[in-house]
C-alpha cells in the first residue's frame, strides 16, 4: 500500500484493565454477542415496556494491519435489548455490509470511509495508481450504514449518509439487502435522519449532485403502506416520491447537513455555510486524500434558512438567513402565531469532526479533544408573513415566548438571530409524539468542554431548568424516550440508554430512568464488550401485536438457556 493510502498500522491491542478509558471507549475492536445474553437487572423495569431497542454505531476500527482514522470510519456494529416481562436480552451482530465482507475477505481496509481513504488494489506505482483513478473518478460511496436505524413500513434498515443503505432483521440482527436509494430518487447522498409522520410516512432529504446540470437537495417521500403490501417485492422504497427540491446556491460546493426539520406544515432545511467541494472529491482518490477533507467551513458565508411549505411543495419565497454555523442536529420544530419556531444544536465551527479522529481520542485526549465551540441548544423564529411595508430594521418575530428576532432587511431578506436556550449538549431526543408541534422536553447528552457525554440531561425549554443522570466512569449514549401507553403528559414515559462503562469492576448497562423525575428505575448489566453507540429506536411490541413480525424469522437461537423468548 502506497504512502497516500490513509491508514496507519494498527498498535496491538491492549487488555481491558491496562487500557486508558478512551481507548476501551474509541480505539478497540468490539466483540459481537451473537448469542443473546440475559442482563442482570438490578431495580424494576416497568411491566409495560416490552419490545427492541435497536442501536448502531461503529465497532471495528482496525482490520488486519489496516486502521480507520476516524471515529465514523469504524465498521457498523448493530446491538439491541430486547425487553420482556422485566428481563433484558443483549445481542450485537457486525453490519455484513459489502464495504465489512471486502475488508474482513482482505484482510484490511479496502473501501473508503469518511475519514480514510482506502485503495482496493495496492498501487504499486503512478500508472497503475493513475489508471485505478480513472476506474474511479465517480467514486462508488461505502454501504458501512454505522448511524442510525430507519423504519419503512414494515422493514428496518441500517444508514449512514452515503446511496446506500442496508435492510435487517430487527430481531436477530442479520443484514439483508443493500439497497441503492438512487434507484428509487436521484440522490447520491441522504441523511440518516428521516422523519416521520403519523401514519409512519417516511420523508427524508438527500443530494443530488451535477445531475443534468444541477446540484440539489431533494426531499422525498416514502409510504409507509403500499398497494398489495405484504406480496413479494412490494416494498414501500419502489413507491418513493420526490417532495419538493431545492437548487444548491453553488453547483460545485452542496452544503454538507446531518438532519433537518419539520412542522405541521413546513419542511426547514439549512443551507449551512459547510459545504462540500465537489472537484475536490472527484480527485481525493488519486491525491489520497480522505472524503473529509473534502469538506471546509466557510465562516465567511451566511447560513440560509429554506422553508418549504407542505401544501404547495414550494419554498416559501422570503429569503431568510443567519450568521455562519454548522448544525448536525435538529432538536424540533412547530408553529406559533404565524411563526415558525426550530430548535438545533448548533456550532461556531466544524471542529466536531476535527476531534473525533482516533489519533486525537487516544493519546493526551484532554487536551487534543477540547471543544474550540460549544455545542449550544439555539431557538430560531421565522416569520411565515413579511409585511412588505414593514420599515427596514424592524423585529418581525412579537411573540413573547422567545427573544429569537428576525430582523427585516432590504431586498426582501430576513436575518435571523437566535435565542441561546442551553450550552454543553449534543444528541438530542424528544417525545416524537411531540415532534412539528409545541413541545417542552429535550433529551440528551451533556457534553461540556469535550464531544464525549459524560451525562444525560432533560432540559425544559419553558421553564429553562434541567436535570441530571450521571456515574463516574460511564459513557451515556443518546438517550430515548418511550411513552408510558396512554400517556398524556410529555414527559409520561421512560428514558433508556446504553452505558458504557472504564470502571473494570463495573458491568456496561442499560439505562431505564423516569423521564419525569429522571430517577432511575432499573438497570440491565451485560458481561459484554459494549460499544458506544450512535443512534437508533425502540420497536414496541404493541406495534407489532406479538412482538414480532412474519418475515422477521428468526435464523439463530441461543444455546446456553440464556435465550431470548421467542414469541
Ligand atoms: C462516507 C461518506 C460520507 C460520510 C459521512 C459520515 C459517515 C458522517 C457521519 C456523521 C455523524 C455520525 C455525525 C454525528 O453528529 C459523506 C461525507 C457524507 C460523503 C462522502 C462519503
Ligand atoms: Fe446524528
Amino acid at each position: 500500500m502506497g504512502p497516500g493510502s490513509g491508514t496507519f498500522k494498527a498498535p496491538n491491542q491492549r487488555s481491558r484493565s491496562e487500557a486508558p478509558a478512551m481507548d476501551i471507549i474509541f480505539g478497540r475492536n468490539k466483540k459481537e454477542q451473537r448469542e443473546p445474553v440475559r442482563a442482570t437487572v438490578t431495580g424494576k423495569i416497568p411491566s409495560w415496556l416490552q419490545g427492541i431497542l435497536l442501536r448502531n454505531g461503529p465497532g471495528m476500527h482496525t482490520v488486519g494491519e489496516t486502521r480507520y482514522n476516524h471515529w465514523f470510519d469504524g465498521l457498523a456494529l448493530l446491538h439491541s435489548f430486547t425487553i420482556r416481562d422485566g428481563e433484558v436480552y443483549y445481542r450485537s451482530k457486525y453490519l455484513r455490509s459489502d464495504t465489512y465482507n471486502s475488508n474482513i475477505e482482505a484482510n484490511r481496509i479496502v473501501v473508503s470511509e469518511f475519514g480514510t481513504m482506502a485503495y482496493p488494489d495496492p498501487c504499486k506505482n503512478i500508472f497503475s495508481k493513475a489508471f485505478s483513478y480513472l476506474s474511479h473518478t465517480i467514486p462508488d460511496f461505502t454501504d458501512n450504514c454505522l448511524i442510525n436505524i430507519m423504519r419503512c413500513g414494515e422493514d428496518f434498515f441500517a444508514t449512514t449518509e452515503t446511496n446506500y443503505i442496508r435492510k435487517i432483521n430487527p430481531q436477530t440482527l442479520e443484514t439483508l439487502e443493500k439497497v441503492d436509494y438512487r434507484k428509487y430518487v436521484a440522490v447520491n447522498l441522504a441523511t440518516s435522519h428521516p422523519h416521520y409522520d403519523a401514519a409512519g410516512n417516511v420523508l427524508n432529504i438527500g443530494t443530488s449532485i451535477v445531475d443534468k446540470g444541477k446540484t440539489k437537495y431533494v426531499i422525498f417521500k416514502i409510504p409507509a403502506m403500499v398497494p398489495g403490501a405484504g406480496k413479494k417485492g412490494q416494498r414501500p422504497l419502489k413507491y418513493t416520491e420526490v417532495f419538493c427540491s431545492i437548487t444548491a446556491r453553488s453547483l460545485l460546493s452542496p452544503s454538507y447537513y446531518h438532519s433537518f426539520g419539520i412542522t405541521e406544515n413546513y419542511i426547514i432545511f439549512l443551507e449551512q455555510p459547510f459545504r462540500m467541494d465537489i472537484l475536490k472529491m472527484a480527485t481525493a482518490y488519486i491525491r489520497g486524500v480522505s472524503w473529509a477533507s473534502c469538506l471546509a467551513f466557510h465562516g465567511e458565508d451566511k447560513t440560509y434558512i429554506h422553508i418549504i411549505d407542505q401544501r404547495t411543495r414550494k419554498p416559501v419565497l422570503t429569503k431568510f438567513y443567519t450568521d455562519p454555523m454548522v448544525i448536525f442536529h435538529h432538536v424540533n420544530a412547530y408553529e406559533e402565531d404565524g411563526c415558525l419556531l426550530f430548535d438545533v444544536i448548533a456550532y461556531g465551527d466544524s471542529s466536531l469532526y476535527q476531534l473525533f479522529y482516533l489519533a486525537n481520542l487516544n493519546q493526551n485526549f484532554e487536551n487534543n479533544s477540547r471543544l474550540t465551540s460549544v455545542p449550544t441548544l439555539k431557538r430560531f423564529a421565522v416569520p411565515l408573513h413579511v409585511d412588505k411595508n414593514a420599515e427596514v430594521g424592524s423585529n418581525l418575530i412579537k411573540l413573547p415566548s422567545t427573544t429569537a428576532r428576525a430582523l427585516k432587511e432590504k431586498d426582501d431578506q430576513v436575518y435571523c438571530q437566535p435565542e441561546l436556550l442551553l450550552e454543553g449538549l449534543e444528541l438530542p431526543r424528544i417525545n416524537y409524539a411531540h415532534n412539528g408541534k409545541r413541545y417542552r422536553y429535550v433529551f440528551a447528552a451533556e457534553v461540556q468542554w469535550s464531544p464525549i457525554p459524560t451525562k444525560i440531561i432533560k432540559y425544559d425549554v419553558l421553564t429553562k431548568s434541567s436535570l441530571k443522570w450521571g456515574e463516574e466512569h460511564c459513557w451515556p449514549a443518546e438517550p430515548l424516550f418511550v411513552p408510558t401507553p396512554g400517556a398524556r403528559d410529555e414527559d409520561d414515559g421512560i428514558i433508556l440508554s446504553a452505558i458504557v462503562s472504564t470502571d473494570p469492576q463495573k458491568l456496561p448497562f442499560l439505562l431505564v430512568l423516569d423521564a419525569r423525575t429522571f430517577t432511575e428505575l432499573a438497570r440491565a448489566s451485560v458481561d459484554v464488550e459494549m460499544h458506544l453507540d450512535l443512534h437508533g429506536l425502540f420497536i414496541s411490541d404493541a406495534d407489532w401485536g406479538t412482538g414480532k413480525h412474519p418475515s422477521w424469522e428468526e435464523q439463530d437461537g441461543a444455546s446456553d438457556g440464556h435465550v431470548a423468548p421467542q414469541t
